[in-house]
């Protein structure tokens, strides 16, 4: 079976270096452009297994003008009819802009020459560009000529070149260049090439300075030597051919040894003025040079390359349609992964080295330098070629809590703390370590939310802050400077847990610690806060305050709480700082309980007055979204405290709300003493409305009417006909509950009632609700009766 030499040099001969003295190329640099040409349509075109349709090569030839391609080889017009096509389409269609030079191949053969002349009739700048191979192999073996008779070819067809240039310039009023490509000039005796050339200038007699030059065009058809061979090579051609004014050194670098970007570079500190090559390398074997390297490579040493990739992605598009070639994912500059750093380190450097940048950035703006690129991994701005920052880090195992955090930083505006990203690293590293592949930024975003609670109700922990107020009080500690006492804070709030809305209250320095303490008292959650920071996102009016909490368990020894190796990370969002920093507390807890069983909620009403009033009537909106009025709220309370006198003041939020229920007869199944049956009202004139109705008092239906100002005190009216002494409404308040087709009205009466001889009046609050806010009030009305001891009058 065929394999590889153990020793090659028995089948394979190394090249020969030059003897050039004092050679000058190494120690120069390039600080211009050399003229480009593309020669995607010809040398691209013909290596392809499927050449070019006319529309490709239209909608490619379109594409190299938008880059800024000023001479462009558009076919090898004798080949086929697709190409001769194409040279006449362009024409007659107006597609060639005035400074672009079309450039058309032909060999050194007389039929083909005048067909690429009748191709390119009525353009108006042509480059006839004619070849034929130099070197021993093909004189020996393709041609089976001498140096003499090569020599001869080459200025035979050069001098009926001119003569059509002549003709053809004459009768059309064409421009014509002529470029002559010693093929195989690498694989040349490097004398005898120069004799070609000076013979070819000679024949065709018009180079000249400037737009006149000759363009001897030397192919390293084949790359068979390291790069600095060819830039002696050219060193040597630009030394020795005479008039070197009136002469372009271009270079057609292939690529058959991967070192074509290193040959045009270093051939071009050589002396050459002009490269060929196609876009993203495309072309026979190994492909032509890439000239988009090419330039890109420039455009990163601050050179203008006048060759335009900002919109790279519509490059790649247009090539790969055209060439039916994928660019490969680390092709340089163009490759899907060349501006993504998968491994922990790269993206940490990257990270810190956009940081540094920006800051960098703000300060060069603000004295009006320039603002450099200087980024680790990152010799080019995506941003420059049309690219996003998306792809910059990309996350798998190999990557590190930098590149997260980047991304986190990225996709939800979030700067975590270097403890809160080792913290986060762990989660995702787990989800990569389990499913064995990237991990999105999708992955990491919903990873992130879900593991600290962020990003709206969806996902929602099982603690979440509803509303809170903050208060100040002075400090029960006086000073000893004398100074005033400094200020406490009080959090009164509501919680949602575990879906249920729960009123907590807790006293501390600040919000966050009187929220802890909160959590404390109520829900028996003992942390202790060891880290908080807080930056803002956004500008103006829709700016937020971030904050990043750490808890930690509450130990007896204050040191070792904050040693402690375990540690929850929270973050809260909100337009209020204090509210961001509460959430963030809330966030951590989440991850502090899991699914720990939490007590049930309580209420400290009495001695050790944790509760008052208007935390009662907290639980009362969250439990039932009744908005109790004030009188209502300290009547209550007072029926609270007497509830409660026997059970050292604590009451569970549910059974506060059940007492409230059955207290005030608010949805609960019992009638009461008094309650409506149908009614309905009547106008009367000159008067109030005349309430109609049936009401069941104490068991039994009575039919009753009455009349008032408005409907309720028509319908008190009525009850008023029915039992002994006055009944009277002190106070009537109503608000809607539930939302759409479930809404209804609340009504809250208060009723007082007097019997004639009795030592005081009585009064009492009463519930009613419907969905219609007259039946509701006369339901509230008749519920506060039923509280009352009412004497009925026998029916
Ligand atoms: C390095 C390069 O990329 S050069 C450009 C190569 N591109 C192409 O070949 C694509 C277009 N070519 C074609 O369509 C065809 O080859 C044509 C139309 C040019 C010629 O077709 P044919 O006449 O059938 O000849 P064929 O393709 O076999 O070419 C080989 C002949 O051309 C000769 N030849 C090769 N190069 C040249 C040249 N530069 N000048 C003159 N004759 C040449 C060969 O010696 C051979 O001659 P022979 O038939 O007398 O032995
Ligand atoms: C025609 C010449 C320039 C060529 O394509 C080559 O030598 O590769």
């Amino acid at each position: 079976m065929p394999c590889m030499l153990i020793d090659p040099s028995q089948k394979y001969g190394p090249y020969v270096p030059l003897k050039l003295d004092n050679r000058q190329w190494p120690t120069k640099t390039i600080t211009k452009a050399p003229i480009w040409l593309s020669t995607d349509l010809r040398d691209g075109n013909q290596a392809l297994a499927c050449p070019m349709t006319l529309e490709q090569k239209l909608t490619f030839f379109r594409l190299l003008v938008k880059c800024g391609f000023k001479e462009i080889e558009i076919a090898f017009p004798s080949a086929s009819d697709t190409d001769f096509s194409f040279v006449r389409y362009l024409i007659e269609n107006n597609e060639i802009p005035d400074d672009v030079w079309i450039q058309v191949l032909t060999p050194a053969r007389e039929d083909l020459i005048r067909r690429s002349f009748e191709s390119v009739v009525g353009a108006k700048h042509v480059i006839m560009h004619m070849y034929n191979a130099l070197c021993p192999m093909f004189r020996n073996v393709v041609f089976c000529n001498s140096k003499a008779q090569t020599i001869e070819l080459a200025t035979r067809h050069t001098k009926l070149i001119r003569e059509l240039a002549d003709q053809y310039a004459a009768s059309h009023r064409m421009k014509f260049r002529y470029e002559y490509s010693p093929e195989t000039f690498t694989q040349t005796e490097l004398e005898f090439s120069l004799e070609v050339c000076e013979a070819v200038k000679e024949v065709w007699g018009k180079a000249g300075p400037g737009i006149d030059r000759i363009i001897f065009n030397l192919p390293a058809t084949v790359e068979v030597a390291p790069p600095n061979h060819y830039a002696d090579q050219i060193e040597y051609f630009c030394a020795h051919i005479s008039e070197r004014e009136k002469v372009i050194i271009s270079l057609h670098p292939h690529n058959d040894r991967g070192t074509a970007i290193a040959a045009a570079e270093l051939a071009v500190l050589g002396g050459a003025d002009r490269v060929e090559g196609c876009l993203f390398g495309n072309g026979e074997r190994t492909g032509n040079v890439d000239l988009v390297t090419l330039a890109l490579n420039l455009y990163t040493q601050g050179i203008t390359p006048y060759l335009d990739f900002s919109d790279i992605q519509e490059v790649i598009d247009v090539v790969t349609s055209c060439n039916n070639i994928p660019i490969h994912p680390r092709h340089p500059y163009a490759g899907e992964l060349v501006f993504t750093a998968f491994s922990g380190s790269h993206q940490d450097a990257i990270k810190k080295g956009f940081e540094a940048q920006d800051i960098r950035h703000a300060k060069n703006a603000a004295n009006g330098e320039s603002q450099m690129w200087d980024m680790p991994y990152m010799p080019l701005d995506p941003a420059d070629l049309g690219c996003t920052y998306e792809a910059v880090i990309r996350v798998n195992a190999q990557s590190g809590k930098a590149g997260i955090a980047y991304l986190v930083k990225q996709h939800l505006q979030l700067d975590l703390p270097r403890k809160m990203q080792i913290a986060f690293y762990k989660v995702i590293q787990d989800i990569s370590d389990r499913e064995a592949r990237e991990v999105t930024v999708e992955d990491i975003t919903t990873a992130f939310r879900q593991t600290y609670h962020f990003g709206g109700p969806n996902y929602e922990g099982r603690l979440a802050l509803r509303s809170f107020h903050i208060t100040a009080e002075p400090s029960p500690h006086s000073t000893d400077n004398g100074e005033p006492p400094d200020e406490r804070r009080r959090f009164d709030g509501t919680i949602s847990v575990d879906g249920v809305l729960r009123v907590i209250r807790g006293d501390g320095n600040g919000p966050i610690s009187a929220l802890i303490d909160a959590l404390r008292t109520h829900l028996e959650i003992d942390v202790t806060l060891r880290e908080y920071l807080e930056h803002g996102v956004g500008g103006g009016q829709d700016s937020k305050a971030v904050s990043y909490i750490e808890l930690v368990a509450t130990t007896d020894d204050v040191k070792e709480t904050r040693r402690a190796s375990e540690s929850w990370w929270g973050v809260g969002l909100d337009s209020d700082m204090v509210a961001s920093g509460l959430r963030a507390v809330l966030s951590a807890v989440n991850s502090v309980i899991g699914d720990r069983e939490l007590p049930e909620l309580k209420l400290s009403i009495g001695s050790n007055v944790t509760s008052d009033k208007s935390h009662v009537s907290d639980v009362i909106v969250n439990a039932l979204g009744l908005e109790l009025p004030r009188r209502l709220q300290a009547s209550f309370f007072e029926v609270v405290q007497h509830k409660t006198h026997e059970s050292d003041g604590k009451i569970s939020h549910d059974d506060l709300s059940r007492l409230f229920q059955d207290t005030y007869g608010y949805e609960v199944e019992d009638k009461g003493r008094f309650s409506l049956g149908d009614f309905l009202f009547e106008r009367v004139d000159g008067g109030g409305p005349l309430f109609k109705g049936e009401m069941e008092i104490e068991g039994v239906v009575r039919k009753v009417t009455g009349e008032g100002n408005g409907p309720l005190s028509a319908a008190i009216d009525a009850l008023l006909s029915q039992v002994e002494g006055t009944l009277s409404c002190r106070e009537y308040s109503e608000h809607s509950v539930g939302e759409g087709s479930d809404v209804k009205a609340v009504s809250f009466v208060e009723l007082v009632y007097e019997l004639p001889g009795a030592a005081k009046k009585e009064a009492a609050w009463g519930l009613g609700s419907d969905t219609d806010i007259t039946a509701s009030g006369i339901r509230a009305a008749l519920r506060a009766a039923s509280r009352l001891d009412v004497v009925v009058k026998k029916a």
